[in-house]
């Protein structure tokens, strides 16, 4: 499975227009979506995910679900990302060896190459700028992307990504961004989505 390019990650469940938005902007071209959901419960997010799951699959999109195995398991998603407060490592890959794992390195390369040692499927990189889509987001130095050339699994960078700073990462040997509110707080979604699109294959990451 592809993992590069451009990298949906929802916003909080507040409605059926993220479903409605999410569908819009996977057919505009986005290569990979996570379900990340702080705020529904486990049985409304069981039945956000079916819908975004059918998507992803009507679309061959991969479909990836943050934070919980479960969820995953059961919504027969792709993969899940995981960062320093969720459920280990080592006890998702050997439960799940055959799906796709993201993981969450901050501003470490030292940690992104233990993750790749360890089978990591992808490494994030970040907060980068500032954003109010996560609260305990704590922002890196983006000189972290010098030291990436060791890491041979995709590096996506996230947090406050927008048209207005995306030349500063694209310059970098990432595989991707990862974006939330510059596409889903975006009267356009289809344009936005073309824009960033168009800036990755600029920098031929598509
Ligand atoms: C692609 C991607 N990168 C980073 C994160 C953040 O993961 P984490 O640090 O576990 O924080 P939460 O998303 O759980 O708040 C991510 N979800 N996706
Ligand atoms: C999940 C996550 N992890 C680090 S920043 C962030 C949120 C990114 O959202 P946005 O693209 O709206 O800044
Ligand atoms: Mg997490």
């Amino acid at each position: 499975m592809k993992l590069k390019g451009l990298y949906l990650v929802t916003p909080d469940y507040s409605g059926d227009w993220i479903i409605n938005a999410t569908e819009r902007a996977i057919k505009s071209g986005v290569d990979i979506l996570q379900y990340r959901d702080k705020t529904s419960t486990f049985r409304d997010k069981l039945a956000i995910g079916k819908k975004l799951a059918s998507i992803c699959h009507d679309y061959s999109v991969p479909f990836i679900v943050d934070d919980d195995p479960v969820l995953m398991d059961m919504l027969g998603a792709d993969g899940i990302h995981i960062g320093k407060d969720d459920v280990p490592f080592d006890y998702v890959k050997s439960k799940y060896p055959d799906h796709i794992i993201g993981v969450s390195t901050y501003g470490s390369i030292k940690d992104a190459l233990l993750y790749q040692k360890l089978g990591a499927d992808y490494v994030a990189f970040g907060s980068f700028f500032p954003t109010k889509t996560k609260d305990d987001a704590t922002i890196c130095d983006i000189d972290v992307l010098k030291g990436i050339g060791p890491i041979n699994i995709p590096v996506f960078v996230i947090g406050g990504i927008s048209r207005e700073n995306i030349d500063l990462v694209l310059k970098y040997g990432i595989s991707g961004i990862a974006v939330v509110s510059a596409i889903y707080s975006h009267n356009d979604i289809e344009d936005q989505v073309s824009y960033f699109k168009s800036k990755l294959i600029e920098y031929g990451k598509n």
